[in-house]
């Protein structure tokens, strides 16, 4: 089975119905092809007796009623399912004593989504910035603690907005992973695994290595600047995102107010700013682009169609991969905190779900479908937690 051969997709938002049939037409698709959804495997019988079911159009519906639920699955609500998704997800303030009894002695790494999670959700991607007190909340936690940023966009772009240089980068929904500029040490890291792994590989261009069953990858060791490349699984489809990008920068360029950004190893098709009865044609469009390219998938976010590489990597195995690098792959001792708003972030939470490890916290103020187990509403709250975070930290060492 090879990467290729691999549909990737949200079953419950219809993306992989839309997604599979983009693949049937290109003759790409298979009934023999697994499906994959955030939550395992669900039938492809099932899917290809649809497909053969569904003519064009419902091939066109698919896409469009996914772009339109966008983000995690909305859940429809009255106050009955809120107070009841609530008790599933409770706010990570209100349980934050309970949450820190949980981690007594074990090392806090912490992940934070940017979009929606550090910054809020604004109309022009290019002005998501962060605000000076939510800066100095994650300086301040990443002075205690091991902290990573693991966002869609590239890592360039969201070091601009961030500008710290004591933190892990995981760019491009964690397919571009740096490590903290030289010299900078964590307080509370004794035993960092990181620097082993890095200086192993100084003498070597690529150095492959196997990370539980996932596939292949390259850890570099290109030194830039002073910091070091630890990770870029999809370094070998830089030309063909390129390509990409000048092709659908030419085809939506005639639709108001969509806009392609570039994100190194993967591609973001915004229609925040699209009036809707538009939006059936951008995915169209986008669809039309991509059946040329059998390596590559579409995923969603907020208001965003995502071009990526079909390599089983997302941020799930940023986070796996980050925890492993800093020497808490089968460990016990940790508990990693992931914070996030966006559908890619469950594949984060799921991993945490399935390592029965660490907290997962989705940042919503509406139910949600979701791996995540806390809540916190918008990126107030999220500041809030990392500031309460900081403080327990301190009072904790004067405590010992
Ligand atoms: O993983 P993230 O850090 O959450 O990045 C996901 C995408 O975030 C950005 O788009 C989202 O935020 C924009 C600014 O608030 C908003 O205009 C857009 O509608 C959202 O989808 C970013 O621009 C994308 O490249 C990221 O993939």
């Amino acid at each position: 089975m090879t990467n290729q051969n691999m549909v990737i997709s949200d079953a419950k938002s219809g993306l992989a119905m839309a997604i599979a049939v983009a693949l049937k037409e290109s003759g790409h698709f298979s009934p023999a092809m697994p499906v994959v959804s955030p939550n395992g495997y669900f039938s492809r019988k099932k899917l290809h007796k649809k497909l053969e079911a569904n003519g064009n159009g419902a091939r066109m519906n698919a896409l469009l009623d996914s772009m339109r639920a966008s983000s995690p699955t909305r859940r429809p609500t009255d106050t009955e399912d809120h107070t009841s998704w609530i008790l599933h997800h409770p706010s990570a303030l209100s349980m934050f004593e309970e949450i820190m009894r949980a981690s007594q002695g074990k090392q806090i790494v912490v992940f934070l989504d940017y979009d929606g999670t550090l910054s809020p959700i604004v109309q022009d991607p290019d002005r998501a910035f962060i605000t000076t007190e939510m800066r100095e909340a994650v300086r301040a936690v990443a002075n205690l603690f091991p902290t990573a940023i693991v966002s869609g966009r590239c890592r360039a772009k969201v070091y601009n907005f961030v500008r710290l240089s004591e933190l892990y980068y995981a760019g491009s929904h964690g397919m571009d992973i740096k490590g903290p500029a030289k010299g900078h040490t964590h307080r509370t890291v004794s035993h960092c695994h990181l620097s082993n792994i890095t200086s192993k590989i100084q003498y070597f261009d690529v150095y492959l290595f196997f990370l539980h069953n996932f596939h292949v990858l390259g850890l570099l060791s290109n030194i830039q600047g002073n910091q070091t490349v630890l990770c870029q699984p999809a370094r070998e489809f830089l030309p063909m995102i390129n390509e990409v990008y000048r092709a659908l920068m030419e085809k939506i360029k005639h639709i108001p107010g969509a806009k392609v950004e570039n994100n190194k190893f993967c591609l973001s098709v915004h229609y925040r700013c699209v009036e809707e009865k538009k939006w059936g044609e951008l995915g169209d469009q986008v669809k039309m682009v991509i059946k040329e390219y059998p390596q590559l998938r579409l995923t969603q976010g907020r208001k965003v169609l995502e071009i990526r590489p079909t390599i089983k990597w997302d941020k799930g195995n940023a986070l796996e991969f980050l925890l492993e690098a800093l020497g808490y792959a089968e460990s016990n001792d940790v508990l990693p905190i992931y914070i996030g708003d966006d559908r890619t972030d469950e594949d984060a939470f799921s991993v945490l779900r399935e390592r029965k490890q660490g907290l997962g916290i989705l940042v919503s103020k509406t139910p949600k479908d979701t791996n995540a187990s806390y809540s916190l509403q918008e990126p107030l709250e999220v500041m809030k937690f990392l500031q309460r975070l900081v403080e327990w930290k301190k009072l904790s060492v004067l405590r010992h």
